[in-house]
Formats: structure tokens, C-alpha cells, sequence
């Protein structure tokens, strides 16, 4: 099916100028300069900080996706963003304008301007799909013809076309997040927020659901914003990452390169637990090795390396001491992307000569740790 974006009815093609420019042109799509978020502080209480001096962009046409374990700041950041928030020092500009200047009235604009969609979809139980789609518009006073108008073309968009006049009792967990799209879209925002939006949903709901995303990214040239813990939903959607820990983002670029080569730990951290690895073996992998452990180690295969016989060659190098543990590949960004995971002996001698290898050949990888 092909997307009409259903307010404006203009052509896919033309909004969809300016897709993925990403952040080399133009004006980002929101800026954090110098974000810095402090709660509490006040009658005694210690203050808590947030987020603690946030530089980022997030350019047009791109999908960001924001991850972070629990508690790292990622609603926060999301909530500053909309106007939820206002930052302690810093500023946050959305498409040109300052968020934190703005007065009610122009606050109420900018938030016509940002979908939102929830991990618990937030829908209206009393309202049908259709008045759910509604709700924004009702609220920014359209016409109930135009809203009729609008509507349709959103649900039939999210592939809901015939669940119009369902409550969302009726509804599975990913029609109620294909409701929450619909309605995120009808104000024509050029910013869609999401918070975990699919944390709720099994793992084919999900790919769904992210691919819905994709496709009105692609098709409506719409900015997209994620925050998620999963490591596997930033690798499906996202055109770039940003990772961030204790309210400070640690590590940020493309998707590709973040996940080909992670520089720091929490990213590190939150790559192993997306790889298959059996539940015994990541239940037992430990930061430093004791005599007679095995390191485990990722192998990383794009580009060059690709398309040579690699893996062979280190079995050979190390001798029969290679196990291979898991492995695939899969398209990041657009391209192929190969993971094996393997173990070998922690002994220094043979991690030595297994360096000296990945140092000849150009193979990237990255310890995961040892186990026994
Ligand atoms: N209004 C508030 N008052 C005090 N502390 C707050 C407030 N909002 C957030 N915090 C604290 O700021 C930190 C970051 O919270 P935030 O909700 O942004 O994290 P998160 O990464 O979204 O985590 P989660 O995925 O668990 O929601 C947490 O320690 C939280 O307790």
C-alpha cells in the first residue's frame, strides 16, 4: 500500500524530500545544547540530576533511536523535547525554535506539531478506534467533516480500515499501538515521539509495529524519535543512536558504526544482551578471567572482511580450541552485517596470537567477556 499523507493528501514523493539527510545538512530537527535537568533541590531535599549537560541532534527525515537501562534519563530527555519539562540550563530547539521560551499558547502549536505514542498506547476505553483517531482534531477544533475526511485514511493507513467502529477492548495489543500511530499522525506532525512503544508487544508484534514505523518514515519523510532499552529495536528502525547512561549520552552516530564498533561499556553492555546467546552462557559471562576460562569473543563481518574466508583461518591459527557459540547475519542500516560469537582460551599465549590475527586481517571484535 502506498502512503497519502492524510491531511495534506500531497504526494509521498514530494513531502518525502529531504529523507534521511541525515545530520550532515540543514538545520537538526531538535537540538539539545548543554541540556541539563535537575529534580528535587528544594525544603531540604537533595537535588537529583537527570541529565547532566546533553549536546545532540537529531536530524530531519533520520530515526533516532535514544537508548538506555532504566532510570538513565530517557523520558526525561523525551518530556523536554514536547514541553513536558523545561530544562535547568541548556536549551532544547525544535525545528528552529527554543522549546523552553515558549509561552502556553505557543507551546499548545508545538505540540500540534509532535506525535506521541506510548508503551501503554494510552488510548480513550469509551472512545472507538475512529474517536480515538479523532481526539486531536476535536480538540484543535476541526470540523467534523474534515475529521471524517482525515480519519479514514489514517486507520486504513495502519491497516486498521475495517476496525473503525472497535473499542479497544476488542483490539489486540498491536492494533491498540496501530490506533495510537494513527492518532499520533492526524495533527500532520513532522516529529513523532516515541516512549518504548513496543516494550508492551511480543516479538513479531514488534517487527511489525517497527516496520509500520519505517514505512510512514520513509513515505511521509517524518522525523522519528525513539527511547527503548532494546538494542534490538535500534538496530531494526534506526538510522542513528545515541546511548545514554546516567544522564549522559556516552556514546551517539549512525546505527552501523555504533554497532560495528562500541566504544563504551554501557554499549557494550546492551549489544551483548541483544546477541542469541544461550540464557546459560550470558547468565555466566564474567568481566575477568579465572584460570582455565574461555574468553568469548564477537567477531564483527562488513565490508572487507565480508568476504573473506576469516573464521577458517582462525580456527586454523589457534588450532581445534575454537568453538563457535552463535551467529548470523543481519542488514543494519541498509547493509549486511555478519556476528559470530566464538570461545577460545583465556590462556595469554593464545589471545596474543588470536590479536595478532585480528590485527593482520583487519577483522573487527569485541570481548564479551570469559566464562568457564
Ligand atoms: N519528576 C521527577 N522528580 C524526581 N526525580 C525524577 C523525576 N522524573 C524523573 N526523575 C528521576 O530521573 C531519573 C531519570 O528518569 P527517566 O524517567 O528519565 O529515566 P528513563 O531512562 O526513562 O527510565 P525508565 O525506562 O525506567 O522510564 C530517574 O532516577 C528518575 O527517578
Amino acid at each position: 500500500m502506498t502512503i497519502q499523507h492524510a491531511a495534506t493528501g500531497v504526494a509521498p514523493s514530494v513531502r518525502a524530500e529531504g529523507i534521511n539527510q541525515g545530520a550532515s545538512s540543514g538545520t537538526p530537527m531538535v537540538s539539545f545544547e548543554g541540556v541539563t535537568k535537575r529534580f528535587g533541590g528544594t525544603g531540604g531535599q537533595p537535588a537529583f540530576t537527570a541529565l547532566d549537560g546533553i549536546d545532540f541532534t537529531v536530524a530531519h527525515g533520520a530515526i533516532t533511536g535514544i537508548i538506555g537501562r532504566s532510570g538513565a534519563g530517557k523520558s526525561t530527555l523525551i518530556r523536554l523535547v514536547n514541553g513536558l519539562e523545561k530544562p535547568t540550563s541548556g536549551k532544547v530547539i525544535v525545528d528552529g525554535t527554543e522549546v523552553g521560551g515558549l509561552p502556553e499558547s505557543g507551546l499548545r502549536d508545538l505540540r500540534r506539531q509532535i506525535g506521541m505514542i506510548f508503551q501503554h498506547f494510552n488510548l480513550l476505553s469509551s472512545r472507538t478506534a475512529f474517536d480515538n483517531v479523532a481526539l486531536p482534531l476535536e480538540i484543535a477544533g476541526v470540523d467534523a467533516k474534515t475529521i471524517k475526511a482525515k480519519v479514514g485514511p489514517l486507520l486504513d493507513l495502519v491497516g486498521l480500515g475495517d476496525k473503525a467502529g472497535s473499542y479497544p477492548s476488542e483490539l489486540s495489543g498491536g492494533q491498540k499501538q496501530r490506533v495510537g500511530i494513527a492518532r499520533a499522525l492526524a495533527t500532520d506532525p513532522k516529529l513523532l515521539l516515541s516512549d518504548e512503544a513496543t516494550s508492551a508487544l511480543d516479538p513479531e508484534t514488534t517487527q511489525s509495529i517497527l516496520e509500520l514505523l519505517k514505512r510512514i518514515n520513509a513515505e511521509l519523510g517524518l522525523t522519528v524519535l525513539l527511547i527503548t532499552h532494546e538494542m534490538e529495536v535500534v538496530k531494526t528502525i534506526a538510522t542513528d543512536v545515541a546511548v545514554i547512561d546516567r544522564g549522559l549520552i556516552v556514546e551517539s552516530g549512525r546505527v552501523f558504526d555504533v554497532y560495528a564498533s562500541p566504544k563504551h561499556d554501557t554499549t557494550r553492555t546492551l549489544l551483548a544482551s541483544s546477541l542469541a546467546l544461550p540464557e546459560w552462557l550470558r547468565t555466566g559471562i564474567k568481566h575477568s578471567p579465572s584460570a582455565g576460562d574461555r574468553a568469548l569473543v564477537r567477531l564483527v563481518f562488513f565490508g572487507e572482511t565480508a568476504f573473506q574466508p576469516l573464521t577458517g583461518r582462525l580456527v586454523a591459527e589457534l588450532g581445534s580450541d575454537v568453538n563457535i557459540l552463535a551467529g548470523g547475519i543481519e542488514e543494519i542500516g541498509g547493509k549486511p552485517f555478519g556476528s559470530l560469537v566464538v570461545s577460545y582460551s583465556a590462556e595469554p599465549a593464545v589471545i596474543e596470537r588470536a590479536n595478532r590475527f585480528y590485527a593482520e586481517t583487519g577483522l573487527s571484535t569485541e570481548v564479551l567477556g570469559y566464562v568457564a
